[in-house]
């Protein structure tokens, strides 16, 4: 049978439950991805929790976001890379042929580490893939991108901005925005590629909150090289080193007591 990704309804969620945090959503199963003959990615075993943020930290070039990538086959776009084993997400493997990856890519959205707002308004922005994808009346059109834009914390301050080209805002702005256009595809999963890198300290902030208030309603993996950003906003932490996973566990532990060397030289800044 088909493997296929349902998109259920879920505009108004309901609180998220006490007991359904921590469970995992997503587990990677002896994950190897290639680009040719270069395996960025070795045999990884990592169980994504539920409503946790989830950070990927390493050196450049360690593979953090070609993992990324795989989780919503973002990675399918490059021709070279091909993969090995399994990622399971609500029973299924998402790498499996039959897989319709714009149904997995609205479940499992991504922001990068550009802010990439359309050449649009900011209206438009939210609503260019929702009318795409079906026939939205202007009333809920309305509703969503205002929901999407308080999610993302920019509501109050571009609300009179709507019909403005989206690229008149700010660069923290703009990466609010792209957050809030994934927002209203309803995903259940964030992947965030160094969200907040390219931004100045406040913008950062303001992203770094916002990601913390994700985390009540989606599950969230975010790339980063901010040794401080992790610790101060993930749950869990795995550390890459030449495409492999050497540890991975919880954030405080990974960078108060970790169980190996390499990752302990890496967080006190000996390499990378
Ligand atoms: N599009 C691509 N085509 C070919 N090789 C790639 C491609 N993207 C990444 N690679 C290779 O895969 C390996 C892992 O790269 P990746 O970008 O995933 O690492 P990273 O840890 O995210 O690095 P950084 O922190 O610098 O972004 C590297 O050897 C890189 O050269």
């Amino acid at each position: 049978m088909a493997a296929t990704i349902t998109i259920e309804p879920k505009m108004h969620k309901q609180p998220t439950a006490v007991d359904e945090k921590r469970e995992t959503i997503l587990q990677t199963e002896d994950l190897s991805i290639y680009y040719g003959d270069n395996q960025a990615v070795k045999h990884a075993n990592l169980d994504i929790e539920k409503h946790a943020i989830t950070a990927l930290i390493g050196p450049s070039g360690c593979g953090k976001s070609t993992f990324l990538r795989s989780i919503n086959r973002m990675n399918d776009l490059i021709p070279v890379s091909w993969n090995e084993g399994k990622i399971m997400y609500e029973g299924v493997d998402i790498l499996s042929k039959n897989i319709n990856t714009i149904a997995l890519r609205k479940e499992i959205g991504m922001v990068f580490q550009k802010p990439n707002p359309f050449p649009k308004s900011v209206y438009n922005n939210i609503t260019h893939a929702l009318r795409f994808y079906g026939n939205r009346k202007k009333k809920q059109l309305d509703e969503i991108v205002e929901e999407s834009l308080r999610k993302a914390a920019l509501w109050d301050e571009i609300k009179d901005r709507l019909h403005d080209s989206a690229l008149s805002l700010s660069g923290g702005q703009q990466q609010r925005l792209c957050i809030a256009r994934t927002l209203a595809m309803e995903p259940n999963v964030l992947l965030l590629d160094e969200p907040s890198s390219a931004l100045d300290p406040i913008s950062n902030a303001k992203i770094e909150e916002l990601i913390l208030q994700l985390k009540e309603d989606y599950s969230i993996v975010i790339v980063t090289h901010n040794m401080q950003q992790a610790s101060r906003i993930s749950d869990k932490t795995a550390f890459f080193l030449n495409g492999s996973v050497i540890e991975y566990g919880e954030t405080e532990k990974i960078f108060t007591n970790p169980d190996q060397e390499k990752t302990e030289d890496y967080i006190s800044g000996r390499f990378g």
